[in-house]
């Protein structure tokens, strides 16, 4: 487990680097391979500059604490961690960003982002050419974690990939081990980036 937690510790930082977590922004997890009802989730607040394999605690399916941890709390979000998890059983660490292409695409008035003809399309868990076009579902934002966990529940149908974007907010994507989970993250984050871009030239 040291070792997982300071993989993912290094991984974070390289993201803060990216500029995909500003002001303490965004959250991560991975569940105990021995125990994976035991969720592995980042503390609330944390500098991602800085974070280290001392800015994990352990959480049940539920997102309670399984420990003490004086004034110390999990991430904010992590019911949605604890929802993933549960809709995706064989997935086994969440990563987020709050990229500005991730917002930038969001704000388009559209409840996804359609990525047609890209190489990198690969990526995803699955895909096995660029002649596909995917949805990567945008969710409304909200400060209620249990409504927003219900929604992912209601619409699990539009989880099509690996990843969504909640609006104005930043980007979810998992994995059934860091390494995947990474990969669709990168993956969405560059598709996002690149369709953008284009998207600014033709118009
Ligand atoms: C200034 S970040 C606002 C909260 C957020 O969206 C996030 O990802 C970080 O929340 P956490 O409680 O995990 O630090
Ligand atoms: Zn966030």
């Amino acid at each position: 487990m040291e070792d997982l937690k300071s993989q993912l510790a290094q991984v974070i930082r390289g993201y803060h680097q990216k500029g995909w977590s500003p002001a303490t922004s965004t959250n991560y997890s991975f569940r105990l391979p021995t125990n994976s009802n035991v969720i592995v989730v980042s503390k609330s607040g944390i500098d991602k500059s800085l974070f280290s394999e001392n800015d994990f605690m352990e959480v049940d399916m539920q997102g309670n604490a399984l420990a003490a941890y004086e004034g110390i709390r999990p991430s904010a979000e992590t019911l949605i961690h604890c929802k993933l998890y549960q809709l995706f059983p064989e997935m086994m660490c969440i990563v987020h960003s709050h990229s500005v292409y991730s917002v930038l695409q969001s704000m388009k008035n559209q409840t996804s982002v359609e990525l047609s003809g890209y190489e990198v399309l690969k990526g995803f868990e699955g895909i096995k050419t660029h002649e596909t076009t995917v949805q990567v579902p945008i969710f409304d934002n909200t400060q209620d974690m249990p409504a927003f966990a219900n929604v992912l529940e209601e619409d699990k149908v539009r989880l099509t990939v690996p990843a969504f974007i909640m609006r104005q907010h930043g980007t979810y994507a998992w994995g059934k081990n860091l390494f995947e989970a990474k990969r669709h993250l990168e993956t969405a984050e560059y598709l996002f980036e690149v369709d953008w871009k284009f998207s600014e030239k033709s118009v």
